[in-house]
């Protein structure tokens, strides 16, 4: 490894332990009953830490030092990254074009109580199905997502999710992927079909041929 190399992975693995706390910070506030005093004072606290954070911080046209775009990096991805307090993080990996997911939603991502929130799902979903175009060699954004909720997704229980590419026409493919508890992988709770769109390079260059790199 170069030294490069070395201070990258030292920094996201930073990233992950930051992550980490933020989401047990998140998952905590969201179902802490502690007095009202306690609330308000750990609130001072909170923010006598975010100032420390927020010392350097990068625009909206900068990537993190610690990302690889090319290479798939993304540490704060709303969905998987594990640098973020917002994802579950959603762990995906495909194997043979089929994209499969697992994680567990706490209940910071409720919406009816007990069970997920259903625009949740549909981030769950879009994200696995981008993966699943993305490995078919045919990268694009999504123009179109069709959410099927059939039951309910509970919170505090592992989730299965899997996602594979159905046709491929010309710069247009159509993905479809499924959300189902890890205990019964046979019966979908949502699904989705989705339609993604590979760019041109003109559109490329409109939408991020402005990006730069922090320096780490
Ligand atoms: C290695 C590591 C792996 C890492 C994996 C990372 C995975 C990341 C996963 C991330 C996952 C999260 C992903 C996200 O969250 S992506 C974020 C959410 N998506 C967007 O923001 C996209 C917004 N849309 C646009 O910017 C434009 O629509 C774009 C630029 C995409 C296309 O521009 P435009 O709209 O001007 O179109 P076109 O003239 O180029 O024509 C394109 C073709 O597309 C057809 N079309 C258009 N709209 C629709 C529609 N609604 N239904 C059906 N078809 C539609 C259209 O008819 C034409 O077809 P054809 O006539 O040629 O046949």
């Amino acid at each position: 490894m170069t030294a490069d190399e070395t201070g990258r992975a030292h920094r996201r693995e930073a990233i992950t332990e930051l992550g980490d706390a933020l989401r047990t910070l998140v998952e905590h506030a969201t179902t802490t009953e502690v007095p009202t005093g306690d609330l308000l004072r750990a609130a001072a606290e909170i923010r006598e830490v975010t100032a420390r954070l927020g010392d350097r911080v990068r625009d909206r046209s900068t990537l993190s030092s610690a990302d690889d775009l090319l290479g798939g990096v993304r540490m704060f991805n709303p969905v998987t990254g594990a640098g973020s307090a917002l994802a579950p993080p959603l762990q995906i990996e495909v194997v043979a074009g089929v994209a499969t997911g697992r994680c567990t939603l706490g209940r910071a991502f409720e919406g009816p109580p007990t069970f997920a929130h259903g625009g949740v799902s549909a981030m769950l979903l879009d994200q696995i199905l981008g993966h699943a175009v993305v490995a078919s060699g045919n990268p694009g954004m999504t123009v179109r997502l069709d959410t099927t909720y059939r039951a309910p997704v509970p919170l505090l229980t592992p989730l299965l999710l899997t996602a594979q590419v159905q046709d491929v026409a010309g710069r247009r493919v159509t993905a479809t992927g499924t959300i189902a508890t890890e205990a019964d992988p046979g019966t979908p709770l949502v699904t989705a079909t989705g339609t993604f769109v590979g760019l041109r390079a003109e559109q490329t260059h409109r939408l991020f041929g402005k990006l730069l790199r922090a320096d780490p």
